[in-house]
């Protein structure tokens, strides 16, 4: 097959292993920048060029969109699925996880425990969101956040009040969250690819640190998980439509509660941490499920 990894930048880890994994089985494995392709539209005969090349012999197509680049990214994955190319990553669940709120949304319609969330339109009355998820200390996150910046937890009443105010002020879209306190700066990340969980790992935020990003310092370890992270990583991913997925979750007292769901997981922390070949297990997910006859 000839498998192509969207990715800026041929160098990053997850993209260095996806071409490693799949030349390994025999794949002739390409990395197109999709920041740099574009996209021709006319009856019937949907074009994707790349370097001044039409791209026309590919069989499936690995999406490793950055957050900052979801709307063109998301375009060109699209153009790829009307040219009946299968992707590891659905255009519709791509832009679905990128929202925060939206997804949410879609936790909550599908049953899953999440940590109680409010949000309102640059509201005033900052004291009435901050009760409802049981006042402070209460958590504070920008939609467009990423790595862990823009996520803060407010110890007091006063501070999360003045916080909110100001990103209201700024029209900074925020959601006000309760504090899982008992996660204890720990939460679990499930690597999910088709109905199946391939790896899990327990993130543990460093010393004084409510935020468990490895990008913030965070260490990770492997974990079993129990039966209710299980179900609940598969329903929250199934949920989302995404094939490939990292599922976040707090461990909580009355169970997990699921952070987000991740539609460009990293495979760095999860290899290292569970020893897995997850980039094999994604090429043999498109074995499965891509259209091609050898
Ligand atoms: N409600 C909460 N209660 C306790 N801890 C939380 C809560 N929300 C977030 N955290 C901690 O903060 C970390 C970062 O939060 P979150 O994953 O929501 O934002 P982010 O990592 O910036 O987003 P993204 O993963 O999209 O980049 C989580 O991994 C978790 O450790
Ligand atoms: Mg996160
Ligand atoms: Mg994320």
């Amino acid at each position: 097959m000839r498998i192509a990894v969207l990715s800026r930048n041929p160098k990053l880890y997850s993209t260095k292993r996806l071409i490693e994994a799949g030349e390994k089985k025999g794949h002739e494995m390409i990395v197109i920048d999709h920041s740099k392709c574009s996209i021709e539209i006319e009856k019937k005969k949907p074009k994707v060029y790349y370097k001044g090349e039409n791209i026309t012999d590919v069989h499936a197509i690995i999406p490793r969109i950055g957050a900052s680049v979801t709307f063109y990214g998301t375009a060109v994955v699209r153009q790829f699925e009307m040219m009946n190319v299968f992707s590891t990553t659905e255009s519709i669940a791509l832009v679905r996880s990128r929202d925060k709120l939206r997804s949410l949304q879609i936790l909550s319609r599908a049953g899953l425990g999440l940590p109680k969330t409010v949000f309102t339109n640059y509201s005033k009355d900052v004291s009435t969101p901050i009760n409802a998820v049981g006042g402070a200390p209460c958590v504070i996150k920008l939609l467009e956040g990423t790595q862990g910046l823009g996520v803060v937890l407010a110890e007091t009443q006063k501070a999360a009040e003045s916080v909110l105010e100001a990103f209201n002020g700024l029209q900074a879209r925020v959601i006000v969250q309760e504090f899982i306190k008992e996660a204890g700066g720990a939460d679990i990340r499930v690597f999910i690819i088709g109905d199946r969980v391939i790896g899990a790992m327990k993130r543990q935020g460093k010393e004084g640190e409510f935020r468990s990003n490895l990008h913030r310092g965070g260490s990770a370890n492997i974990i079993e998980l129990s039966d209710a992270e299980e179900r609940a990583a598969l329903k929250a991913a199934k949920a989302m439509g995404l094939g490939v997925a990292g599922v976040d979750m707090l461990q909580s007292e009355r169970g997990p509660l699921i952070l987000e769901v991740n539609s460009s997981p990293g495979l760095e922390g999860i290899e290292a941490a569970t020893g897995k070949n997850i980039a094999g297990e994604i090429i043999k997910y498109i074995e499965r499920n891509a259209d091609y006859d050898d």
